[in-house]
């Protein structure tokens, strides 16, 4: 009943929104990130999560991190003389959450949205693919990209003092720079992309992504009875590089070099890059995203105490941003909205 009166609402106010589902993948892969999960066999649960419990968790956590789409006009009340920028995620952000990461499209309206949003703010997609695969799927010149979780980026022209950064056009001749700070970990990158898909060829459905500065290793598609070997497998390639290090995101397990740089630094430097260093205070940032690696860039924000850290997510989840989006198709919605408000604001 309060299920269906919230659904209602939400409907009403024109949201895509449907509250939380019965099942709970997110909970799924905590359980397999839990530091024994290698030790024993971790199974999907088969009882559905009793639904009422889920929404009333999710209508309290909205509570901590509101609807950025519920919130817009608030949000650009205080956005009145100060310059946008926008970060956003990709994967879980831009496009839907799927079982082929060589498939997570994105569609032509989100595009689009895109597009429109860059024609009137400083655009960036910062990701933990390759620069290029993201340039790939993405396809449009008008936004910066940071591939890699931030290792590899393409910014403003501005050059800063930095080893890690060199000048170079584009196809345009238009000047950009590309900052590479793990450059020297190509070649160790290179061997243990080979020894990782040697060591876990046997194991079905494991994929390994090339991400260039770091390597994903997928599982979504591996039994869950052959997690706990896989992880085992990995980890025993890793002690081979102690320069490296293991993260975790949805369903992946993440090796990179274990260098101080994240997606918070490289939101960081776009912004020096753009001119907006650390002091600036009409800057206002809005950084989206869904992943773990994003909380490095929500801190960020809230340390400079600017602008809006937004996490898409249709589950409660510790966070340190301040609103929250449902789905990609909720990023749609804001996206659409704030190019709608940026092409207002400047007449
Ligand atoms: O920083 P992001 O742009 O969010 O990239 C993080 C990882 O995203 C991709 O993996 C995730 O999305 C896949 C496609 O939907 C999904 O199959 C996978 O389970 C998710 O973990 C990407 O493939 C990884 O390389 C990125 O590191």
């Amino acid at each position: 009943m309060m299920r269906d009166n919230i659904e209602k609402l939400y409907q009403a106010l024109g949201f895509q929104r449907w509250l939380a589902k019965t099942h709970d993948t997110e909970s799924i892969s905590k359980a397999r990130h839990d530091k024994n999960a290698a030790k024993r066999i971790v199974r999907k649960p088969t009882a559905p999560i009793e639904p009422n419990v889920i929404d009333a968790n999710y209508t309290s956590w909205l509570n901590e991190h509101p609807s950025a789409l519920a919130s817009f006009k608030g949000m650009m009340s205080l956005a009145k003389g100060k310059r946008i920028v926008v970060f956003l995620d990709y994967d879980g952000t831009l496009s839907p959450i799927v079982n082929d990461p060589d498939s997570a499209f994105m569609s032509d309206p989100m595009r689009s949205a895109v597009r429109e949003v860059a024609r009137h703010f400083p655009t960036a997609i910062i990701s933990g693919r390759s620069r290029g695969k993201v340039y790939e799927f993405v396809k449009l010149d008008e936004v910066y990209y940071a591939g890699s979780h931030g290792m590899d980026i393409m910014g403003p022209p501005r050059l800063l003092k930095s080893k890690y950064q060199t000048k170079a056009l584009d196809e345009k001749g238009n000047e950009f720079t590309v900052f590479q700070p793990a450059q020297e970990f190509l070649p160790a990158i290179g061997k243990m992309l080979n020894e990782l898909e040697e060591e876990t060829k046997s194991i079905e459905g494991v994929m390994i992504e090339d991400n260039r500065f770091c390597i994903s290793v997928h599982y979504r598609q591996v039994q869950d009875e052959e997690y706990g070997m896989l992880e085992e497998k990995v980890q025993s390639v890793l002690t081979r590089y102690p320069r490296f290090h293991l993260t975790r995101g949805k369903m992946v397990l993440e090796i990179r070099p274990s260098i101080k740089w994240n997606k918070g630094n490289a939101l960081e430097y776009l912004l020096d890059t753009l001119g907006y260093a650390k002091n600036t205070e009409d800057v206002l940032p809005v950084y989206i995203g869904d992943d773990r690696t994003d909380e490095d860039a929500f801190k960020v924000l809230k340390g400079r105490g600017q602008g809006y850290p937004i996490i898409v997510s249709s589950t409660p989840r510790d966070t340190m941003a301040s609103y929250s989006l449902y789905d990609p198709s909720e990023v749609l919605s804001f996206l659409i909205r704030l190019a709608r408000w940026g092409g207002m604001s400047s007449q």
